[in-house]
């Protein structure tokens, strides 16, 4: 399939974040330059987004703004600035559990947000918009693996809600506006500088701190859990894999007939059993771990699990770490950063 030439200037938003830490790492290692557009919101640690940020602003060719995306042309004004060729959107409110408590949260920065994007992206004419889904579309979806082309129409959770939006708002500007949009769907992502809301930073936590953790549905639960490293790879491979016309199609494509769009999966393909995952965290650790078992929280799904297929088949690759490695990674980067 036609790959586009190599990006040189790429805008990440949410950059203090998780995953846009990492992506904003590997793209620097590449030489290409990066600005970074982060609201360092309170969702969680600030410490933790400042951080990520400082080691950021050590390397060369790195430049951020901080600003909401929801606040009226802050995004437009450092987007104009920077002059991206490419942009990955994955700033967003995130958390299935938090979008019960505050909802307007998610219509803030998932959809406003999303829309000052798409907005600044039909601007520039930008060769690549590239946005963050979630796995949590599939909601009630029973059919397993979770394939694009199967319908996702019963979101769970209002934060999923959101992200399904935003996956039609992104489709509606690809089509009107000729712009190239990558939707990717993430499952479980974790690995060292994780989410301290997630479910791999808060058992670690308190089985270091010799605390019990809670164990949603009993620890009957199942998911794809796709180690950071393995996905910001999965990203910059998808970058050169530029929606275009029918002649862009690969195999088992979710590309849209009518638009240069097409949504893409990045997981593991592996279905992990929650009881499993506490087991390579006792074994990273060398801790037991003590188990409040709980009923499943509302708005939770009980199983995902990705079919990679299509990623692979745009890309050559498809991410391999395994649990039992990926948290041996997290355990150890929890202990140097925390001195524990
Ligand atoms: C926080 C927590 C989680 N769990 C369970 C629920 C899940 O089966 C599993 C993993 O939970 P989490 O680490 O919160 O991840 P999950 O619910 O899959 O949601 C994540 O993955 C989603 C899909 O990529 C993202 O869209 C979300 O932003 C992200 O938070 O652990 C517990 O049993 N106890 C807990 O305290």
């Amino acid at each position: 399939m036609p790959v586009s030439a190599p990006p040189t200037r790429v805008l990440v938003t949410g950059s203090a974040g998780f995953i846009g830490f990492h992506l904003a790492r590997l793209l620097l290692a590449e030489g290409i330059t990066v600005h970074g557009f982060d609201g360092m919101t309170d969702y969680y640690d600030v410490g933790l987004k400042r951080d990520r940020h400082a080691l950021l602003a050590a390397q060369p060719g790195f430049s951020a703004t901080e600003a909401l995306l929801e606040a009226d042309g802050a995004f437009d004004a450092a987007a104009r600035a920077f002059a991206p060729d490419v942009i990955v959107h994955l700033a967003a409110q995130a958390g299935v559990r938090y979008s019960i408590e505050n909802p307007r949260a998610y219509i803030d920065a998932n959809i406003v947000g999303t829309f000052n994007v798409l907005e600044a992206a039909r601007a520039l004419n930008v060769d690549h918009l590239m946005i963050a889904s979630t796995s949590s579309v599939y909601g009630a979806n029973t059919q397993m693996p979770y394939a694009e082309s199967h319908k996702a129409d019963t979101q769970m959770s209002f934060y999923a809600a959101t992200k399904k939006a935003g996956e039609a708002m992104g489709h509606a500007y690809a089509h009107i506006h000729k712009l190239p949009v990558t939707m990717f769907r993430f499952f479980t992502v974790y690995g060292p500088w994780g989410r301290p809301d997630m479910a791999p930073y808060k058992f670690t936590n308190a089985i270091l701190n010799g605390d019990p953790i809670d164990v949603y549905n009993h620890g009957n639960m199942f998911r794809d859990f796709t180690y950071v490293e393995d996905l910001v790879r999965a990203i910059r491979l998808l970058m050169d894999a530029v929606p275009g016309g029918p002649e862009t199609a690969v195999p088992g494509d979710s590309l849209s007939p009518v638009a240069p769009y097409r949504v893409v999966n990045i997981g593991n393909s592996d279905k992990v059993r929650l009881t499993d995952f506490i087991a390579a965290i006792e074994a990273a650790t060398g801790l037991q771990a003590t188990r409040n078992l709980m009923d499943i929280q509302p708005g939770d799904v009980p199983a995902t699990w990705a079919d990679a297929s299509l990623l692979q088949a745009l890309t050559g690759y498809r991410p391999e770490t395994d649990i039992t490695d990926g948290m041996a990674a997290f355990v150890a980067w929890f202990r140097d950063y925390y001195g524990r």
